[in-house]
């Protein structure tokens, strides 16, 4: 289990991280997230014990990580950091990248070990190409393999899918995910893409100027966003007031845009300004209330054309809750 407790942190007189506390299960994937800036990256580095904290303690497995002042070797042995900005040999082979740090006592170990990771980033076909000649996402997934190959407990990963193209993205995070459960290995993934959240995270921790806001189970965190801002990290969402939908209740409500239907039976009335395609839907902007709402349809709709839209009790009922 790894333990954060009450740590602090600041860049010079820069408060960055203040009280944050949380606690991860072994073999669990968590997911954070948060606005640019908020602090993701700082807490990975942290928690890999790349910088020194003034303020709180952490451990894994209940044995205390001491930090960078503590450690010959910057990082935790245990643990595995892939950054944004991934170290690689340039002038040598993938193969030769990915194996560096495994042992030459035992040639044909390493061989298949370096083979099966090769497959799981999907890099077999490059193996023995120099990193030099690779593009930006190749590189990605080389480090990623790199990250793997001696098998750390927990592996910090910061935005770890953004350099590469969307045909290879979602077979790696499969295949990443997959083998991460198959073998046990805890994950914190800091990221922006609501894809490697959704999916793949068991939990999700939302930091916000440095503050961790809540730590629930994934799917309960998004479908009971507690505030906009949160709901606002997993893509568009509309802020409605129920008064505007005819209720006699003035609480507002946040409601995705595939939750809200084009209803012709429904008395609420919304002007479009704007239809962008989306591959299996498009997304529509309207005025509703006088402010902009954004809805999933599965037609084009033209501005300014005047639909009429409609939110399900349930949805209203949930939110209401959340
Ligand atoms: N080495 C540094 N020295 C001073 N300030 C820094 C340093 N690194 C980061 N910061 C500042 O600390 C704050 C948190 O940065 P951090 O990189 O942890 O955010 P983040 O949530 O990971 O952002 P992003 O999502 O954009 O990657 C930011 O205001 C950033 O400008």
């Amino acid at each position: 289990m790894l333990t954060v407790d009450n740590i602090s942190f600041a860049y010079d007189t820069k408060p960055v991280l203040k009280n944050v506390s949380f606690t991860i299960e072994k073999g669990q994937h968590i997911a954070l997230i948060g606005a640019s800036g908020c602090g993701k990256s700082t807490l990975l580095k942290i928690i890999y014990g790349l910088l020194h904290i003034e303020q709180g303690e952490l451990s894994w497995d209940n044995k205390k990580l001491l930090g960078p002042l503590y450690n010959l070797v910057p990082g935790e042995e245990n643990m595995k950091y892939l950054s944004q900005g991934f170290e690689l040999q340039a002038y040598t082979t993938v193969t030769e990248n990915i194996g560096q740090y495994l042992s030459n006592f035992e040639p044909e170990l390493k061989k298949g070990r370096v083979q099966e990771l090769l497959e799981i980033v999907e890099m077999a076909d490059f193996a023995d190409t120099k990193v030099e000649n690779l593009s930006g996402g190749q590189k990605q997934r080389v480090a990623l393999a790199k990250a793997l190959a001696k098998r750390p407990e927990l592996l910090l990963l910061d935005e770890p899918f953004h350099n590469i193209d969307n045909f290879r993205r979602s077979s790696l995070r499969r295949n990443l995910f997959r083998y991460l459960k198959r073998n046990k290995i805890t994950s914190i993934t800091a990221t922006h893409d609501k894809t490697d959240i959704l999916s793949f995270a068991d939990e999700t921790i939302v930091i916000k100027q440095g503050e961790i806001v809540t730590q629930q189970k994934t799917e309960h965190l998004y479908q009971n966003p507690p505030d906009y801002y949160i709901a606002s990290l997993f893509g568009e969402v509309n802020q409605i007031n129920l008064s505007a939908l005819g209720y006699d209740d003035h609480h507002e409500i946040l409601v995705y845009p595939h939750e809200l239907k084009v209803d012709p039976t429904s008395s609420i009335k919304a002007r479009v300004k704007n239809s962008y395609f989306n591959g299996g839907h498009y997304l529509i902007e309207a005025v509703f209330d006088n402010t902009i709402i954004f809805f999933d349809h599965n037609a084009n709709l033209i501005a300014p054309e005047v639909v009429n839209i409609s939110i399900s009790d349930e949805i209203i009922q949930k939110r209401l809750k959340s």
